[in-house]
This record gives structure tokens, sequence and C-alpha cells, in this order.
């Protein structure tokens, strides 16, 4: 029996594994909310891996508003880079494995084609910037972990893209999307079952990237909610070149 820590476990990632694990009787996973398990508190980290005994950590705990870690990145920074560190360094103390979730977001997008796990990151963004530092921290400190980088993440989950469109949808609200971003849209199901698969194989470590293996841009994947859902004909779909945001985002972040 293989016993796992979930951090962020009411998260969009968190919650796919949540539906997933309890069918998988060689797993013990035990899961921990922001509210039971803060990754930036050392001591409580601390206590939670002193009686965990675990054999992996699963890090879904992250700051994701993308928009907002522009605007304030000292909670970016806290979290996806210090509460990171700390999360390595108890790992590395008690030989627990660290599976943590890195984005496409550390590129900044100018590569004419996919990017490898040898392309070197240059994130554009806090957002990025606060995540691939977390990723550095991981590296310097530990030798038994996985990174897994993954993209445009999304499920029936919290709120991500596939959920606002289909509330606006919903609601009745024409909608103007960006066709200036190409990028791997990703189901987190599908992340979460290749999460369990790999504590199962015990196939974890480096560097690696985790798609749906299909690329396309924000307005393209909008379009395919709308179709899927039968919308396509109520609602009115914009291209958008000039979508309102205060943020930069890599123009290519197609993972492969
Ligand atoms: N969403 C996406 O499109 C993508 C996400 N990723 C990465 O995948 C991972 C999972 O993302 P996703 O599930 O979508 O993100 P979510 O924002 O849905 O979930 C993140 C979770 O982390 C929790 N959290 C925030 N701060 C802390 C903290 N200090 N201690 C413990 N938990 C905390 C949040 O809790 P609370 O809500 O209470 O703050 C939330 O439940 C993240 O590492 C993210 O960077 C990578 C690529 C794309
Ligand atoms: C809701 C909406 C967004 N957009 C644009 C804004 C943005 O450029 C793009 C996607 O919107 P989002 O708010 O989902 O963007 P964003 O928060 O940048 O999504 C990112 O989240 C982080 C956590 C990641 O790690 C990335 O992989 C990526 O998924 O679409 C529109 O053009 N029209 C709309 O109606």
């Amino acid at each position: 029996m293989k016993k796992v820590l979930v951090t962020g476990a009411n998260g969009q990632l968190g919650q796919c594994l949540q539906k997933i694990t309890p069918s998988y009787k060689e797993l013990n996973v035990i899961f921990k909310s922001s509210k039971e398990l803060d990754i930036t508190d050392i001591l409580g980290i601390e206590e939670a891996f002193v009686k965990g005994n675990f054999n992996y950590c699963i890090n879904c705990a992250a700051y994701t508003n993308v928009e907002q870690a522009e605007k304030t990145p000292d909670i970016a920074y806290k979290v996806n880079a210090e509460g990171v560190k700390n999360l390595a360094n108890v790992c590395k103390r008690y030989n627990t494995t660290l599976i943590h979730i890195s984005t496409d977001y550390v590129f900044d997008g100018e590569k004419d084609e996919p990017y490898t796990v040898k392309d070197v990151p240059n994130p554009i963004n806090e957002y990025g910037k606060s995540k691939l530092l977390g990723e550095k921290h991981i590296q310097e400190i530990m030798d038994n972990y996985c990174i897994i980088r993954t993209s445009w993440l999304y499920s029936e989950f919290g709120k991500n893209f596939y959920t606002t469109i289909l509330k606006k949808a919903k609601a009745g609200e024409n909608l103007s999307v960006t066709d200036e971003q190409l990028g791997c849209p990703t189901n987190a199901n599908n992340l979460a079952l290749y999460l369990v698969e790999k504590l199962i194989q015990n196939n974890n470590f480096g560097i690696e990237h985790f798609t749906d293996d299909y690329s396309c841009t924000w307005f393209d994947f909008a379009k395919k909610i709308l179709i899927e859902h039968e919308l396509e004909k109520t609602v009115q779909l914009r291209r958008d070149k000039n979508y309102r945001t205060f943020v930069r985002r890599p123009v290519n972040s197609v993972l492969l």
C-alpha cells in the first residue's frame, strides 16, 4: 500500500484526484485542502509529515490567478515558490517523492514550434516566474521528484476557461475570445489519471510535459465548448484581437 498526500485538494486537479483515487485499492490517499494544510506554514507541514509516513506527495496547491498575480506578485511567490520550497525540504527529510505540477507559462511563447523539456524557460509574467522559481527550488533541494508541466487545464470543477465560457454562454452572453494564443487544452481528469498511473508504476523522476496532445487557440477552444453543448447557434462568438487583460501571456505555449 502506497501512502500519498495531496495538497491543495479542493482545487480543480485535487478534486479530479478525489474523484478517481477511491477505486485504486493499492493507494491510501490523504487529501488536504488549503485550510487543513497551508504549504506556506512550515510548522504545519512538518506536523503533517511527522505523522504521515508518506511515500508520495502530489502538490496541487498553487496560486493560479494569473491576472491577480501580476498586480500582487508577493502572494504568488509566497505560495508558488516559498510554499513549494517548504514542501521540497520536508519531502527530502522524510524521504517522500514529490510530484509537483507546473505550467506552460514558464515559457516566453516566442518559439515557432512546440516546447520540449529541453527548452529553456523564460517566463513573461509573474505567475510564470513564481512557478519557475518553485521548479528551481525543487531541483536544487531534491533528487526524488517529478515536475509535470501541463497547460490550459479544464474540468467540471472550479473556475477555469471551460466553466467560465459555459457559464457565460448559458446566461446568453455573447462571447469575445482571443485567438492570439496557441496552446494545449488539457482535461484535468486526464492528468489525474496520469498521476495515479505514475504512482502505481513508481515512474517518477525529472521534468515532463503532459497535455491532451492537440493544440488550438482559446477562440477555437471556446468554439469547441459551444459545439459540445449545442450552444453554437444561440450564442455569438467573436474572434478578439484585443481582449482586455492586464497580463502578457505566451503567444505559443504548446508543450511536447
Ligand atoms: N489551471 C490551469 O490552467 C493550469 C494549472 N497548472 C498547475 O496545476 C496545478 C493545479 O492547478 P488547478 O487545480 O487548476 O488550480 P486551482 O486554483 O483550482 O487549485 C489550487 C489549489 O491550491 C490551493 N492553495 C492556494 N494556496 C495554498 C496554500 N498556501 N497552501 C495550500 N493550498 C493552497 C487553493 O486553495 P484556495 O482555493 O483555498 O486558495 C486551491 O484549492 C497548479 O500547480 C497550477 O499551477 C498548470 C497548468 C495549467
Ligand atoms: C473568459 C475569457 C478569456 N479570454 C482570454 C484571456 C486569456 O488570454 C485566455 C484564457 O483565459 P483564462 O482566464 O483561462 O487565462 P489564464 O488564466 O491565462 O489561463 C492560464 O491559467 C494558468 C493557471 C495556467 O497555468 C495556464 O496554463 C493557463 O491555463 O482567454 C477571452 O479572450 N475571452 C473570454 O471571455
